[in-house]
């Protein structure tokens, strides 16, 4: 059995729903977990494939991308945000979110080199999350941040920020494996994953919609979903600026 660790939240279920559709299902043991602990399953060799934070790949002594799909954006993603009560360029103190890795080095990346502020970074803030401070932000991904872009003074959509620096798409998280796998199994799990991308409209059907959030629209023209070439070029670029943020 090869061991899969998917991403927990909306934007993976088009993935696991072509998982749970295809005959490769026989051969993979799925469980779901939130990304960075993707990342450190496939570190610690407890999975052999993962769809991981693009960030953890500099942590991995052996990694292989292995499909031609990923979490992505080309623009405005709408799940992925600085939250903040002051303008960018004030903020003195960021809350990291404890589930991400990418977005974390993401915001620092575009903090240092497109707004031009170097706030203290704080990771397992007691109060995450609470802006009690008026020059605190806060990172946020994932389902927790729907509907809350209007409950902030200040929502910094992290994907449309790199966009405007780079003119590029971006790549959040990569499906990977930390060994090579034969190559028939990768193809394998490769159609499933298209097949269920190509069923969105059936992945819907499962889903509890919400009122504050159109998830048909996040599903089918924010998240995007092509590891096409230009989020190739992204991606290496992305990991220059993380190599040389440390
Ligand atoms: C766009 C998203 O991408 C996520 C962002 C990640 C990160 O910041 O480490 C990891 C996995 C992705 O699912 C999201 O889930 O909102």
């Amino acid at each position: 059995m090869i061991r899969v660790s998917a991403v927990s939240y909306t934007n993976t279920l088009p993935f696991i729903y072509g998982l749970a559709h295809h005959p490769v299902k026989e051969e993979i043991q799925l469980t779901v977990d939130y990304p960075a602990l993707c990342a450190q399953k496939l570190i610690d060799d407890e999975a052999d494939i993962g769809l991981i934070p693009v960030a953890s790949l500099l942590k991995l002594p052996e990694y292989h991308l292995v499909s031609d799909y990923c979490i992505g954006a080309n623009g405005i993603v709408n799940s992925v945000y600085i939250f903040s009560n002051c303008p960018v360029e004030e903020i003195e103190f960021l809350q990291l979110d404890p589930e991400s890795n990418t977005s974390n080095n993401l915001a620092f990346v575009l903090l240092k080199h497109y707004f031009k502020v170097n706030p203290v970074r704080l990771i397992n803030a007691v109060d995450y999350g609470e802006l009690k401070h008026p020059k605190t932000a806060f990172v946020q991904i994932g389902d927790r941040t729907f509907g809350k872009q209007n409950q902030y003074p200040y929502a910094y959509d992290l994907a449309q920020e790199w966009k405007n620096f780079t003119g590029l798409p971006f790549v959040f998280a990569a499906w990977v494996s930390n060994k090579k796998l034969p190559e028939k199994f990768v193809n394998a799990f490769n159609d499933a994953l298209k097949h269920g991308l190509d069923n969105r409209k059936e992945v819907f059907k499962t889903m509890q919609m919400r009122a504050n959030f159109d998830l048909e629209d996040y599903l089918l023209h924010k998240i995007d979903y092509p590891l096409d070439t230009q989020k190739r070029e992204a991606l290496a670029l992305f990991l220059n600026y993380v190599k040389a943020l440390s």
